[in-house]
């Protein structure tokens, strides 16, 4: 089966500066990735690479083996970790410019998941708090019928009851022909979802591992293999 992702030997540099170095990888269909790594360690702009909202500056990725470019946007679903509804907006109006931007847009899912989420349609967004705008940005990106899902920080906002629940929608509302790579650097709560690890650290792949044999073979959590790997 075609892999959803593949990146070969990515590199990007902001002027001079090295955010990602010789990043290789394959993401398989129907997979949780948790992508993790602290802060400024490369995840949003392996994100943004992948989304196609960045060009690498070498290497080259792959999306259901078509190249990263306008074709592979209807097959990537992209939640930033910055809001991108207008503050203006009525919970249902960011519903309906969603359902006219993108054609896979599933209306009917996105009131299913506001129903789980708790979200008023009428509810203004600047209204929102963090963590209510967070429930609200997840429903708009899930809401695509996409290949992959690209999810950054989607939990950075809320207290962990919150937490429970975004993460009980995330898999309740995944499609599980696609694929979903989540960045975070807060593990606790959400490595009881992911399939795979993989660890950046100051731009490149420190490590990448089923969860289940991290468990197994290590005897540790996701969250004690981080603080060994990210020890300062
Ligand atoms: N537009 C930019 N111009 C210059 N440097 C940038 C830019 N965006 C990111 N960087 C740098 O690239 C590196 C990687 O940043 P990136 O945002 O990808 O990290 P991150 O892992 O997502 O961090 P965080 O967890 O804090 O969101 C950092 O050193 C950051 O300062």
């Amino acid at each position: 089966m075609t892999n959803i992702l593949e990146l070969n030997q990515i590199s990007k540099f902001y002027g001079k500066k090295k955010a990602l170095q010789d990043v290789t990888l394959e993401i398989a269909p129907g997979r949780i990735v948790g992508l993790l790594g602290s802060n400024g360690s490369g995840k949003s702009t392996l994100m943004k690479l992948v989304a196609g909202l960045l060009h690498p500056t070498s290497g080259s990725i792959q999306v259901a083996g078509i190249p990263v470019g306008l074709e592979t946007k209807s097959l990537v679903s992209f939640m930033p970790d910055k809001p991108l509804t207008e503050s203006w907006m009525k919970v249902r109006d960011a519903i309906a410019y969603y359902r006219d931007f993108y054609a896979d847009f599933d209306q009917e899912k996105a009131r299913e998941m506001l129903d789980f989420m708790k979200l008023a349609e009428g509810e203004k967004v600047k209204h929102l708090s963090k963590g209510m705008n967070e429930r609200l940005q997840l429903t708009l990106a899930l809401s695509r019928k996409a290949r992959l899902y690209l999810l950054d920080e989607p939990i950075g906002g809320v207290d962990p009851v919150a937490r429970g629940k975004i993460l009980d929608a995330i898999v309740k509302f995944y499609d599980e022909d696609s694929s979903l790579i989540i960045s975070t650097h807060l593990l606790n709560d959400i490595e009881r979802i992911f399939d795979e690890v993989i660890f950046i650290r100051e731009g490149q792949m420190v490590l990448r591992e089923e969860v289940e044999t991290l468990r197994l073979q290590n005897g540790k959590s996701v969250d004690e293999m981080f603080k060994e790997v990210y020890a300062e």
